[in-house]
């Protein structure tokens, strides 16, 4: 009665609910697909923030920018919702879904991971595992070179072999062994996660273990599967740590430095970034247990790779569709980095390829990888002047605030020239933000920008991409996919090399 009577006084409408189940019966019959466009529609029709009642649960979504300043600007109303729920299994209470003073510690303690001396170690684990795909890719175009290929698998599991070898230090090779046991957890984790975000009577894991029995099974079965492997990954490491600081007379490698920069000694050894930094950290003198750093491991594992996948895929889906575009980047990258192809880019390098940059941003504009972000609220809270009623469950769909015709003009089109600084459009702020924004934005953005430039500007120096095959269908999930894939076709350049 009460969170009724706020949202009326707060004009926030809902449309047609019915007693006691509210509007259950729509997501009977939503799907990922259309779940996108009929989001799309409510807004058209009832305004950029509505409710819903599903059952006894208010579900508030919000498309309004100017709302989203207050809301991703506090450093209060950082609580998740209930989708984020079910990652809960898999990731523990690590940094995606903890909240509160832990929340506030452990970010504390991994924002060093993203120093640019890091990630400048990284350019070499990004290079070399994109050349893998490359190689992989030469014999797929072979066999027909008329036929599309589906970029989408190929990406993903070049993204996990360098997600697994920068957060942990490990090679678990993907690329070429995509059916070994943790490679193949995380692909059947990661599709039952977004199934179950798409099916109403699996939320819950209560209910996920009464109506799916089977699959709740598997689903467990492979993320103790994962969890073994991170678990071994991580005793290895705190053993050869700890025969380190034995063979320096007690003290630690960074501490028997006699430069004080410990960022520039973690960035030296050997791309053990993350985890070296979890290991050695300590909360009120205590270090952190294997199981605090395993759920920090799978987050990263998780949020990682699938995201700039999404990315990544999608930004080459559209390069291949629009040859004008294409010529810019290769004309840019050739600018750069040269034309020898075997010239590894450095980290400069890859910042300074602005053009392909404002090519990813309206890339994920149009189909944000993470295309929802959700927030819980305890209590009645103002938002900007509009009340949101306690006890509610507040989404984001970012797909919808992206393409809002007030703040993009041509909002449907791909122009990445908008995000050029040479023709700026003034973009307000909250009106974009496909990494979030405020104190609970994307730990990795610096990562995945150079990851996806690294990954797209090596295929480009490789092949040229022609629009073939199907159009993409976006798929909402906990990461946008498509559901005809990320089919284009792939034409061998004319290339240069100094060997
Ligand atoms: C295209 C690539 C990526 C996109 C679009 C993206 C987007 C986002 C967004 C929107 C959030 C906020 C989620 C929320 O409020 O619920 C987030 C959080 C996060 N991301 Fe990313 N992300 C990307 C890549 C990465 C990478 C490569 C990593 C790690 C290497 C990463 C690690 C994280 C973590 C740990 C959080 C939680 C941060 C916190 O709550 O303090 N992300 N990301």
């Amino acid at each position: 009665k009460h969170r009724n009577a706020v949202l009326r006084k707060s004009n926030i409408y809902g449309g047609l609910h019915l007693p006691l189940i509210g509007r259950a019966l729509h997501l009977i019959g939503s799907n990922s697909e259309n779940s996108i466009q009929r989001i799309r529609q409510v807004v058209e029709e009832q305004g950029k923030t509505f409710y819903s009642w599903v059952l006894h649960q208010l579900v508030i979504f919000c498309a309004d920018p100017k709302i989203l300043e207050t809301l991703l600007s506090s450093t209060v109303h950082i609580t998740k919702n209930n989708v984020y729920d079910m990652l809960s299994l898999w990731l523990g209470d690590g940094l995606l879904l903890s909240t509160g003073k832990k929340w506030h510690t452990r970010r504390k303690i991994i924002t060093p991971s993203f120093h640019f001396k890091i990630l400048e170690e990284f350019v070499e684990i990004f290079d070399r595992q994109t050349n893998i795909m490359i190689e992989k890719l030469k014999k797929e175009v072979k066999k027909d070179p008329q036929s599309p290929v589906d970029m989408f698998p190929l990406v993903c599991l070049t993204a996990l072999d360098i997600i697994a070898e920068t957060a942990m230090g490990v090679q678990v090779n993907a690329q070429l062994n995509p059916d070994i046991g943790y490679v193949k957890s995380v692909k059947i984790v990661t599709q039952i996660i977004s199934k179950r975000l798409r099916t109403p009577l699996w939320r819950t894991d209560g209910l996920f273990k009464i109506f799916a029995p089977f699959v709740y099974r598997q689903m467990m079965k492979n993320i103790n599967e994962m969890q073994e492997f991170t678990k071994s990954v991580i005793e290895a490491r705190r053993q050869k740590l700890e025969a380190l600081i034995a063979e320096n007379n007690g003290m630690d490698v960074k501490e028997s430095n006699a430069d004080n920069d410990d960022v520039e000694k973690i960035g030296s050894k050997k791309h053990m970034a993350l985890l070296d930094i979890l290991l050695r950290a300590t909360v009120e003198g205590k270090p952190l247990s294997n199981e605090d750093i395993r759920e920090e491991v799978e987050t990263f594992m998780f949020e990682g790779h699938d995201t700039t996948t999404s990315g990544t895929s999608f930004a080459l889906y559209l390069i291949s569709r629009h040859p004008e575009v294409q010529k810019k980047i290769v004309g840019e990258i050739s600018e750069v980095l040269g034309d020898d192809i075997t010239h590894m880019p450095t980290y400069k390098e890859l910042q300074n390829l602005r053009y392909m940059e404002c090519v990813i941003k309206e890339s994920m504009r149009l189909y944000p990888a993470v295309p929802i972000i959700g927030r819980y609220f305890e209590e009645d809270t103002d938002l900007n002047g509009v009340t949101i009623p306690g006890n509610c469950h507040f989404n984001i769909p970012l797909f919808v605030v992206f393409r809002d015709p007030e703040y993009f003009k041509e909002p449907n089109e791909f122009k990445p020239e908008r995000f050029y600084d040479e023709k700026p459009e003034d973009i307000f702020p909250f009106a974009y933000t496909p990494f979030s924004a405020g104190p609970r934005n994307c730990i990795g953005q610096r990562y995945a920008m150079l990851e996806m430039k690294s990954v797209i500007s090596k295929i480009l120096r490789h092949y040229e991409l022609l629009p073939l095959g199907p159009e993409v269908v976006p798929s909402l999930s906990l990461i946008l996919r498509s559901t005809t894939g990320m089919q284009m076709g792939l034409k061998p350049r004319n290339i240069v090399t100094s060997l």
